[in-house]
């Protein structure tokens, strides 16, 4: 912490009435208070101070009566420090709880002229007479006690601390065909983040899928339910595969566990980041020029539309068969998934392309007139609108034209695993679920039973998938960070089966997740 002012002079034994006479206790607003600094000890003070200067007294600063009020006067005056020979010790201790620093340090009050240019390390205790050219050493502050300064105060410490100290939830549903080897791999990575960062993560493994209809008859059973509904996020690795395929609807794993649980959660907005890893270009089967530096991210609606809409089979008379699905959408549907697209582009590169069949579908020319009057309301965001056709040609021709996609459930998961292939790999792109109150992670591909156990699927859509539930289930945003750093290093040199090139080191899934684990500890 680097501090740097003007330095004031007083002398010694000045008491907390000379900081804040008693007749301005009747007030606790630390601006009211910042207003009568100092008064009794030199009127215009508080007028003449700025922003970074010091005070500089000699000792028993702060004596007199015990009121947290003189070191809030100090600190809301503008003043970064007070140095003194010494300090009156319910005076030092109300300054650090309020988080303002104070240093003892007889040489520098001796060698200190009222409005020298004064700086200050107060983690190391160095003073600085920028005017003299003169060092001085202070008495070191304990960590613990600069940890509170560095705070803001004791309050703001203790917050922090019980941050830190929250114990966080994390489901974790393996599921079918590759699902466990590249779940594990996500685990490494989040495991490492929780070491390297000092957080504490709960793992709490459930069955879902095909793997739990065949251990208790349910794709969901209500025990998985519960665990999900009682944490704090959800790490998916996938579901599904052709051995549960003619399975009764509701007992398959994709419409028996995987739709019921969005649904069930509240996530109707699914997150899919296409983004193109510096190391990449080359991967994709792209010409590089049009991939290179690639970063849309596909907002896919995820609890409504066909998906979820009334659906039928029905015997005719002469023997044929009708089936029916139905593509259904409320006004809110619309609204809150628009909504999140324009937020999330306003932190992007600005630009919404709603992706529809406005000239087909009912659905899709009721989301053009809503989204294109939400539009008014963010001028400085570029939109656009484009026919689901099109911009599934215009994804491989062009794919930087787009910054954020926003599309209905159906058009979201076709062009998002479109959008994949640009990345390199369906196994590059990561996906978040979020809307309700517990979000969910997964990769957006499927479970690719023929590589089920080989150990040769690409883990990192799922490792990236956590740094999604990082971000944007637990606001840690240097953690998704430091997931997203280490896969962009490790890509440099190892690669997995989907994505090698020439003179790159191949590695299977586990030792995929090893080199990400380890280069986010190496940090
Ligand atoms: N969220 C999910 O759980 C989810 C998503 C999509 C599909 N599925 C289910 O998965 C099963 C298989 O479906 P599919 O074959 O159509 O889609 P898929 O995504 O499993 O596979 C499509 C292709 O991509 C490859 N692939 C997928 N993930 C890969 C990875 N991590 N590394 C390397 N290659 C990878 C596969 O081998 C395959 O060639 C089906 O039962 C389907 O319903 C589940
Ligand atoms: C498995 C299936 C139900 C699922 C979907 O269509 O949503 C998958 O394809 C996805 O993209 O997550
Ligand atoms: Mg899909």
């Amino acid at each position: 912490m680097g501090l740097k002012g003007k330095a004031w002079k007083f002398g010694a034994d000045i008491d907390t009435d000379a900081i804040i006479p008693a007749r301005y206790l009747n007030t606790s607003d630390p601006v009211e208070l910042a207003k009568h600094c100092m008064e009794d000890a030199d009127t215009s003070f508080a007028q003449k101070v700025q922003p970074g200067d010091v005070i500089v007294a000699d000792k028993n600063f702060g004596c007199g009566s015990s009121r947290e009020h003189a070191p809030i006067s100090i600190k809301y005056a503008g003043v970064s420090c007070v140095i003194a020979k010494s300090f009156a010790r319910i005076f030092y201790r109300n300054a650090f709880n309020i988080g303002l620093p104070i240093l003892e340090s007889t040489e520098a009050v001796e060698g200190i002229d009222e409005g020298n240019e004064v700086s200050v390390n107060a983690e190391t205790g160095t003073i600085t007479n920028v005017t003299k050219g003169e060092t001085y050493q202070a008495t070191v502050v304990p960590p613990f006690m600069q940890q509170i300064i560095a705070a803001g105060g004791l309050i703001n410490y203790v917050a922090e601390r019980m941050k830190v100290k929250k114990m966080y939830k994390i489901a974790v549903l393996p599921g079918d065909g590759i699902g466990p080897e590249i779940t594990e791999q996500a685990l490494k990575a989040l495991k490492a983040v929780a070491e390297h960062f000092g957080h504490e993560f709960q793992f709490t493994e459930a069955l879902v899928g095909g793997a739990a209809y065949d251990a208790v008859g349910h794709p969901l059973p209500k025990e998985t339910l519960d665990l999900c509904y009682s944490s704090d996020a959800i790490l998916l690795g996938a579901v599904g595969g052709d051995k549960w395929a003619d399975l009764p609807p509701e007992l398959t794993p994709e419409r028996g566990a995987l739709l019921p649980l969005r649904k069930l959660l509240g996530l109707y907005a699914n997150l899919r980041p296409a983004v193109v890893f510096p190391a990449l270009a080359n991967a994709s089967t792209l010409k590089p020029e049009v991939v290179e530096g690639l970063d849309i991210m596909v907002v896919r609606e995820l609890t409504g539309g066909l998906y979820f809409g009334e659906k039928k089979r029905e015997d005719l008379p002469d023997g044929t068969v009708r089936v029916t699905d139905t593509l259904v959408y409320t006004t809110e549907e619309i609204v809150r998934i628009a909504r999140l697209a324009f937020e999330l582009a306003a932190k992007r590169r600005k630009k919404v392309t709603l992706v529809d069949k406005a000239n087909v579908l009912e659905s899709s020319r009721y989301w053009r007139e809503v989204v294109a009057n939400m539009a008014a309301e963010y001028p400085d965001i570029e939109f656009n609108t484009m026919y689901v056709d099109n911009a599934a040609m215009q994804l491989v021709k062009m794919p930087k034209q787009f910054d954020v996609i926003v599309t209905d459930n159906m058009f979201g998961d076709i062009l998002s695993d479109q959008a994949s292939q640009l990345t390199g790999s369906l196994g590059m792109l990561a996906s978040a679920s979020i809307g309700g109150k517990i979000g969910l992670y997964e990769p957006s591909h499927g479970s690719a039973p023929k590589y089920a156990g080989l150990k040769r699927a690409n883990p990192i859509a799922t490792v990236m998938s956590g740094a999604m539930l990082l971000r944007y289930s637990f606001d840690m945003e240097k953690e998704a960070k430091a997931i997203e750093d280490a896969v962009t290093e490790v890509l440099k040199k190892y690669r997995t089966r989907d994505i090698m090139e020439e003179g790159l080191q191949l590695v299977n899934t586990d030792e995929m997740g090893d080199r990400i684990a380890e280069q986010i500890l190496a940090g």
